[in-house]
């Protein structure tokens, strides 16, 4: 069996006693190079100030060896608070006006791939399948394939791939597909994710669709195809069923007293539509008053990127908002929104999505949605709660039985929240069972076996 590498920006290094960090994605590489034996390879998240570290940092673990890097401050500013997060980020969940393009960042995202790969390449041995995540290191295969590596290479994007009316507007943009075509297999979280890559190529004349998922572009021939990320289902089914017995899930219950609870959990990103999700909140309370004092609306919502400008004005924004409704609807007995600006572990994210009647999950865009996953899996059979999702989520191509919103229509949003509070225990029933079911049979490590026999198998066609 071929050794598998890893390739991200981020690592989930184990701590001092072994101990990994928990993680659908982290769990089910994890258990992949184990069986395979291999490496897991990124930046440390840590910054060797102005002097380029000189070798990577080891560390072994049974079968796998985590191998990380500093990066030096400008390097850190360049590739991943610039290009990645300034750039890719924005241009991806389709916010060009956010989007700042910088020469020295799209230089710095590049220098770095290739720093990358230059550390990464005498760890490589000529059978191992290397696999490489996300919008950071689109340029690590070419970068690779120059030093004169031919092992197999895959690419997984975790976040959506634009239109190219969208793609296009990027200065950059035939470099950046120009990196994609050195991979042997491209993976997308969902079809239309993969439908705008086809179109791209079609629109701009670089390439074509062979059929059979496979696509010529640059004088290679790669195969492409969508695979929708999983969860561990029932394992995060189980920790829920557990969870209740958490003293920070037992002071959540005991809090709410007996209001039906609303819960969203998202990184603080503008691309998850926070402030939209807020005022669809207050259009509820308004137009149905009956609900005063019978709801708590908990928005729990970790600082993310702080050091990118609109992440940091975000921040501001939400704080401001989340109190002025509560000032507008909130009444001296009830407090509607419950802010808060911490991240919370698995163990009580599960027991509080299980709490919840209702699961708010309304990104403007995103490339799949875990939270609507688990929030899913948390569920009592008996007695599951609703699912409230954007259809601008990659989740929503798969969870049928969510009510589907368009998060920008406020007065749609806030019809949904009283639908949902108001639907049957039997129609909620047979929503949550059919997703349960999705979810079940597609978990994280089909999505992570599917994605690696392909890369494995060598198509008729491939180079
Ligand atoms: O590493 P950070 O900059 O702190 O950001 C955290 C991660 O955010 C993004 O997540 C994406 O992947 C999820 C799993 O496939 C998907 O469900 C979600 O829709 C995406 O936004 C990012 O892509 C990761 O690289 C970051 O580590
Ligand atoms: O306080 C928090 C907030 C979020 N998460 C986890 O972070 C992930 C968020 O993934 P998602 O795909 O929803 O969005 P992303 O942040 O990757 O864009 C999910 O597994 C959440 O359970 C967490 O562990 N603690």
């Amino acid at each position: 069996m071929a050794r598998l590498v890893v390739v991200s920006n981020r690592v989930p290094i184990p701590d001092k006693d072994g101990v990994a960090p928990a993680g659908g994605l982290a769990v089910a590489l994890q258990a992949a190079l184990q069986e395979r034996g291999g490496i897991w390879m990124g930046w440390s998240g840590k910054s060797s100030g102005s002097r380029e570290p000189e070798r990577l940092s080891l560390r072994q673990q049974g079968n796998i060896t985590y191998a990380v890097t500093d990066l030096t401050d400008t390097d850190v500013e360049e590739y991943y608070h610039g290009f990645a997060n300034r750039v890719l980020w924005p241009v991806c969940h389709y916010r060009l006006d956010l989007a700042e393009y910088g020469r020295k960042e799209m230089a710095g995202y590049f220098r770095v791939n290739r720093f990358f790969a230059q550390r990464l390449a005498p760890l490589i041995e000529p059978d191992d399948v290397i696999w490489v995540h996300d919008y950071h290191l689109i340029p690590l295969a070419a970068e690779l394939r120059r030093i004169g590596l031919k092992n197999r290479i895959g690419f997984f994007l975790h976040i959506p791939w634009p239109s190219a009316d969208v793609l296009v507007t990027m200065p950059v943009h035939e470099e950046i597909m120009r990196g994609l075509s050195h991979y042997d297999l491209l993976g997308f979280q969902t079809d239309h994710d993969l439908q705008n890559f086809a179109g791209y190529l079609a629109r701009e004349g670089i390439g074509n669709d062979l059929g059979d998922g496979l696509f010529d572009s640059h004088g290679r021939t790669f195969k492409a195809a969508a695979y929708p990320i999983g969860i561990e289902t029932a394992a995060f089914a189980e920790l829920a069923g557990k969870a209740s017995a958490n003293i920070m899930v037992r002071k959540a219950r005991q809090s709410v007293e007996g209001r039906d609870l609303i819960i969203g959990v998202d990184r603080l990103d503008y691309s998850k539509g926070i402030t939209q999700r807020l005022d669809a909140f207050e259009r509820f309370i308004t137009n149905n008053p009956a609900y005063q004092n019978k709801v708590t609306y908990l928005q729990i919502t970790p600082k993310s990127r702080s050091e990118v400008p609109e992440y940091e004005q975000m921040q501001r924004m939400v704080a401001e908002q989340a109190g002025r409704v509560n000032g507008a609807i909130g009444t001296v007995d009830w407090v509607p929104i419950r802010y808060i600006n911490r991240s919370s572990s698995r163990n009580v994210l599960a027991g509080l999505y299980r709490l919840a009647t209702i699961g708010f999950v309304t990104p403007l865009r995103d490339g799949m949605n875990l939270v609507a996953k688990e929030y899913v899996a948390a569920q009592d059979p008996d007695r599951p709660g609703v699912l409230v999702l954007s259809r601008f989520a990659g989740a929503a191509r798969e969870l049928k039985g969510a009510l589907l919103v368009n998060p920008y229509d406020v007065e749609g949003t806030a019809n949904a929240l009283a639908k949902a509070l108001t639907m049957s225990i039997e129609e909620r029933r047979e929503r949550w069972r059919g997703m349960m079911d999705h979810l079940l049979e597609h978990d994280v490590s089909r999505w992570c076996n599917d994605f690696l026999r392909d890369l494995i198998v060598k198509t008729p066609a491939a180079n």
